[in-house]
């Protein structure tokens, strides 16, 4: 577990104390993918580098464990780091450097000099993250895709038991996201380290997350798990990112409603409730009429959901809306 406990934060400016993160308290739970979602300035990087001590706390505890990180010597903060990997959006490799050396560098920082052994566990290192071939390539002879793949290579190469991801996706393009995004979630089920990533894009959390933090301006606005977050935004900032996520919530539809007929209603579906035949059954054995506006099927991380928005028309509006309700559908009215 990683808790911070009453953690604040503010950088010395022209001998000002400027306030990064505002008091907030926090757990990251073991083997967990955490995300803390934020728009630019908002203090994602700062709280990330906490975890490390990259950045110290202006006040409040952090433990990792049953360790408080900030009061450890310097040669136990070092031997605590080696237990804390760290990728970055720009990789930071050595250019002058194979990508075998580079992902052996770490291991020889941890004291092990041993060539056989550190070959070995380059070699599969390299494998994990599929680049055997590319061993002795330098970094401009990469992609980005590679290169990042590169960094979670040297990021892993002394059994970490935390890996953080400071913007690790945002300078790939979308398909490269994706499988990047894809080895983080194999390394977090295989490996089970905890993945804490901050990010931009709610798109990454829906991927890979578990539960989120949103970052607005220094201040956690909300958390929780991410698909009650995600399909239930409460605060104003989270709302933007989800619908950044979901563009089509964001064409107009609103103005639409106004002309259509009935009271317009949005299903939220979870897991198995995605896939039965729920909507049909109460609308025939209802009689209410519905006419479709809006749609998706789609996946938070391995969840299943799906949303429809929908106009209603009818007597029994009410009763079916109960019936959903009581067959495990979430039901929001959004316009009558
Ligand atoms: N070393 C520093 N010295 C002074 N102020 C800083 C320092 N680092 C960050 N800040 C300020 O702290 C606030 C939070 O910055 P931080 O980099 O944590 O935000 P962020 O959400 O990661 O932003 P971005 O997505 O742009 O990287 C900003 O107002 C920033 O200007």
């Amino acid at each position: 577990m990683i808790r911070f406990i009453d953690v604040h934060k503010s950088y010395r400016v022209e001998g000002k104390d400027i306030p990064a993160l505002e008091p907030f308290s926090l757990d990251i739970k073991d083997g967990e993918v955490f995300g803390i979602i934020g728009h630019s300035g908002a203090g994602k990087s700062t709280l990330i580098r906490l975890i490390n001590l990259l950045e110290r706390p202006s006040g409040g505890k952090i433990l990792i464990g049953d360790t408080e990180i900030t009061t450890l010597s310097d040669e136990a903060l070092r031997v605590a780091r080696q237990r804390i990997g760290m990728i970055f959006q720009h990789f930071n490799l050595l250019s002058s450097q194979t990508v075998a050396e580079n992902i052996a560098f770490p291991i020889r920082l941890a004291g092990n000099q041993e060539a056989g052994t550190i070959r070995a566990r380059v070699d599969e290192l390299l494998q994990r993250v599929g680049l055997t071939a590319h061993a002795s390539k330098y970094p401009s002879q990469l992609s980005g895709g590679q290169k990042q793949r590169v960094g979670i290579a040297r990021a892993l190469a002394n059994h970490p038991s935390i890996l953080l991801c400071d913007e690790a996706t945002s300078a790939l393009d979308p398909q490269t996201t994706a499988s990047v995004l894809d080895l983080l979630a194999e390394i977090n089920r295989e490996l089970k380290l905890t993945i804490v990533l901050i990010t931009h894009e709610m798109d990454v959390v829906r991927r890979v997350c578990d539960r989120v933090a949103v970052l607005d301006a220094g201040r956690i606005v909300e958390h929780g798990a991410v698909a009650d977050v995600f399909l239930h935004p409460r605060h104003a900032t989270t709302r933007r990112f989800v619908s950044e996520a979901l563009p089509e919530e964001n064409s107009g539809e609103q103005t639409i409603y106004k002309h259509v007929p009935g009271r317009i209603m949005r299903l939220s579906f979870r897991g198995e409730a995605t896939w039965s035949p729920t909507l049909g059954r109460v609308t025939r054995e209802t009689g209410v009429d519905f006419n479709i506006l809006a749609g998706r099927i789609d996946r938070i991380k391995d969840l299943p959901y799906g949303q429809l928005t929908l106009a209603m028309q009818g007597e029994n509006v009410d009763t079916a809306l109960r019936a959903l309700r009581e067959a495990g559908i979430e039901v929001e009215e959004l316009a009558r």
